[in-house]
């Protein structure tokens, strides 16, 4: 019936919107929601034709201050606290109640420069001020859609739309099964949204042993990641504390196990252990195989390379983002060892991004290896398309 956040996550930065339904014991109703940065002036039709709801843009509370929205009413009586300011047009709208006009609205709340001057008020869009703690802190439509639009990388400026059944009545989540089906919209629950922001990034420790190799002996720790599941692993040789060396790398059966010579995955996890190994430090092998969409459709990727497309180009074709990795997880095994401050061994910037938006400080050292005859347009995409320091 309802389906992940991730398969949501993506249907909205393809611009598509998703229904989110709340507790039985709140509201209990369906609203449609999109995200202001992805959709167009034909979701603003479809909210308004089959969700029959106020259509509404929930802002973040910055996003309020800079536009020169505050409450419209401070001390509400409205059981839900629904955080409405005054209603707005876009300054370019005639009568504001377009679709086209509407969206153009709310699209202007995205800018990057946004203020107060460039909106007629009263209007005909109703911007909802989301609390700062998202869905943790209040469970309703506006947080979600907010929240939603932070985890697509998007302003945070969503658009809502309660489902109305045509006979007027409020539309439950029965009715809602059916409507998802015509539609072909996917349907998230607000509380599953809680858990996975909740549960984003956090990893438990499970076990420690000592792994003798022949590289040496590592003392090896086994972390489950409780927002996807995974099973990730940090291999330490020696003593590390802070300013330790670091080596993140994402899982390559192929390359790792196998030594394909598509990539040179299997040559930069030996050279580490080779480094590590002499020098102390830490090598965390996290379970992102492909970029993190998995085994089969990196193969699948591997399938489309064969007929001409590049690492990045597959990767989109399969309707995927070039590359799904993010660090927190990683950033977060390093803090559990004790370690807020690193040598990373890599050639990607994103990686070092990723730790730095995470807190951690990053001196950056490269990890090249040897080409060989058949990873060089592998290895040149990646610099063109990718930005590695190659
Ligand atoms: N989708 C996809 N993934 C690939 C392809 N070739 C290799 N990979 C994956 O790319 C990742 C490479 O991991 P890393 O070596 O840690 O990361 P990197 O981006 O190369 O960065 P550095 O090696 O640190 O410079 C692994 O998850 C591989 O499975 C490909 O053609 N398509
Ligand atoms: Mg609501
Ligand atoms: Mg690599
Ligand atoms: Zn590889």
């Amino acid at each position: 019936m309802f389906d992940s956040i991730e398969a949501a996550l993506q249907d909205l930065k393809a611009g598509k919107l998703i229904i989110a339904v709340d507790d039985e014991n709140r509201e209990n109703e369906g609203d449609l929601i999109g995200i202001a940065e992805f959709i167009s002036e034909a979701e603003v039709n479809f909210m308004a034709t089959h969700g029959r709801g106020l259509i509404c843009a929930p802002i973040s509370a910055d996003i309020a201050e800079e536009a020169g929205l505050s409450l419209m009413i401070e001390d509400s009586s409205d059981p839900y606290k629904t955080a409405f300011t005054a209603s707005i047009d876009h300054k370019s709208s005639t009568t504001g109640i377009s679709a086209y006009e509407r969206f153009r609205t709310i699209r202007a709340l995205t800018d990057k420069t946004v203020d107060s001057t460039e909106f007629n008020k009263p209007g005909h869009v109703f911007p909802l001020i989301a609390k700062g703690g998202g869905v943790r802190e209040r469970m309703g439509h506006t947080e979600a859609s907010v929240e939603l639009a932070r985890l697509t990388g998007a302003s945070q400026v969503g658009i809502i739309c309660e489902i109305m059944n045509e006979d007027g009545t409020m539309a439950r989540v029965d009715d809602l099964v059916e409507y998802k089906r015509k539609h072909g919209l996917k349907m998230i629950t607000i509380e599953a949204l809680r858990k996975h922001v909740e549960n984003k990034g956090a990893v438990t420790l499970e076990t420690t042993i000592n792994m003798p190799t022949e590289y040496g002996t590592f003392k090896v720790y086994g972390f489950i990641d409780k927002g996807t599941g995974q099973e990730h692993l940090a291999l330490v040789h020696g003593n590390v504390g802070n300013k330790t060396n670091v080596r993140i790398h994402s899982e390559c059966l192929t390359g790792d196990v196998f030594r394909s010579l598509r990539c040179d995955c299997g040559a930069q996890l030996e050279k580490a252990m080779n480094i590590m190994s002499r020098e102390d430090g830490v090598i965390l092998y996290m379970r992102q195989e492909g970029r993190g969409i998995g085994l089969i459709n990196k193969m699948r990727a591997y399938e489309l390379i064969e007929d001409g497309y590049d690492t990045v180009s597959a990767n989109e074709h399969l309707g995927f983002d070039a590359d799904l990795r993010t660090y927190d997880a990683a950033a977060e095994m390093l803090r559990q060892l004790g370690i807020d401050h690193v040598t990373l061994f890599s050639n990607n910037p994103s990686k070092i991004k990723g730790l730095e938006a995470e807190g951690i400080k990053v001196q950056h050292k490269s990890h090249i290896v040897e080409s060989n005859l058949i990873n060089q347009d592998y290895l040149k995409t990646k610099k063109t398309k990718l930005g590695h320091m190659l």
